[in-house]
């Protein structure tokens, strides 16, 4: 379980606000791993163990190990148990639907007795509304992060729908808002979104926005601060391919190191430009 008040300590301690996203695809991990019993979470493993104190937080995206079935679940847990307590680790769910499903979703991700695992927060689609989205609300301290305008090219089919009150991602977010507050509520924003985030920082001012898509997506992360950056940060920005699989020989774990030192690089810089420390 992680608060507000201990990921903005975290972020200035790192001096970093950068999510390794761990979405480990069997296909593209060095072939010596697959001597292990478990080869997924033996590379989870060492890319955790390489940047742990460069990141604040993890990302596991439940596609890449619910595509591998009961053997993709075991590493999905045994990844969990393996991540530090002190970031924020995210599982990448996507999930949306009826309350008293809903309510199965967030048994399966946050309550450990159940399932053997609990994440900290979970990545939701909006569009069923609030009964979707209370069930997860309902585990203290843990965080849904909405969906509000994704890094994808389809974004444009709905999320730019005109609604009458702006956007539809200009709605949901407002919608959203009073759900719950800040210390509860995350939006994605996607990084090639860049221009629109001083108009999302009108309806999410104090909002963390989990942005994906720099690196192998092309977004910039000097454009996510200039227009996204609060004087928490405010911002945590994932990067899954561009670090995890910077090389996919024996020396991937110092690649990614290597990847995800060069981010926090950029990263203080902007801490420091904006003021958070
Ligand atoms: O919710 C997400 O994390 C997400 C939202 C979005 O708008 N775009 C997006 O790319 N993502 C996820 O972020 C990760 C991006 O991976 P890379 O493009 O390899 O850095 C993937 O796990 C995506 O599913």
């Amino acid at each position: 379980m992680i608060s507000r008040k201990q990921l903005i300590e975290q972020i200035k301690q790192k001096k970093s606000f950068l999510c390794v996203g761990l979405d480990t695809d069997i296909d593209k991990i060095p072939e010596f791993l697959k001597q292990y019993p478990d080869p997924i979470l033996e590379f989870n493993k060492r890319i955790i163990d390489a940047t742990k104190d460069l990141c604040v937080s993890y990302k596991p995206n439940a596609a890449f190990y619910e595509a591998r079935g009961i053997k993709g679940l075991q590493s999905l847990i045994d990844t969990w148990k393996y991540l530090p307590t002190d970031t924020l680790n995210i599982i990448d769910a996507k999930r949306g639907d009826i309350g008293n499903t809903s309510d199965k979703y967030a048994k399966a991700f946050f309550d450990e007795n159940a399932s053997g695992m609990s994440f900290d927060a979970i990545t939701i689609t909006p569009y069923m509304g609030n009964d979707s989205v209370t069930p997860y609300l309902a585990y203290e301290g843990k965080w849904i992060i909405i969906l509000a305008l994704t890094s994808s090219v389809g974004s444009k089919d709905f999320q730019y729908l005109q609604t009458g009150d702006g956007y539809l991602y200009e709605t949901v977010i407002k919608k959203a808002n009073t759900w719950a507050g800040a210390d509860r509520i995350m939006y994605v924003v996607g990084a090639t979104k860049s221009t629109e985030f001083t108009n999302i920082r009108q309806y999410a001012p104090d909002n963390f926005l989990l942005v994906p898509g720099v690196g192998a997506q092309g977004g910039s992360l000097a454009d996510v601060c200039k227009y996204g950056i609060t004087k928490d940060c405010g911002l945590i920005v994932n990067a899954s391919r561009s670090i995890i699989y910077a090389s996919n020989g024996e020396d991937f774990a110092d690649a990614a190191r290597a990847e995800a030192l060069s981010m926090q690089r950029q990263m203080q810089v902007e801490l420091e430009k904006a003021g958070v420390i």
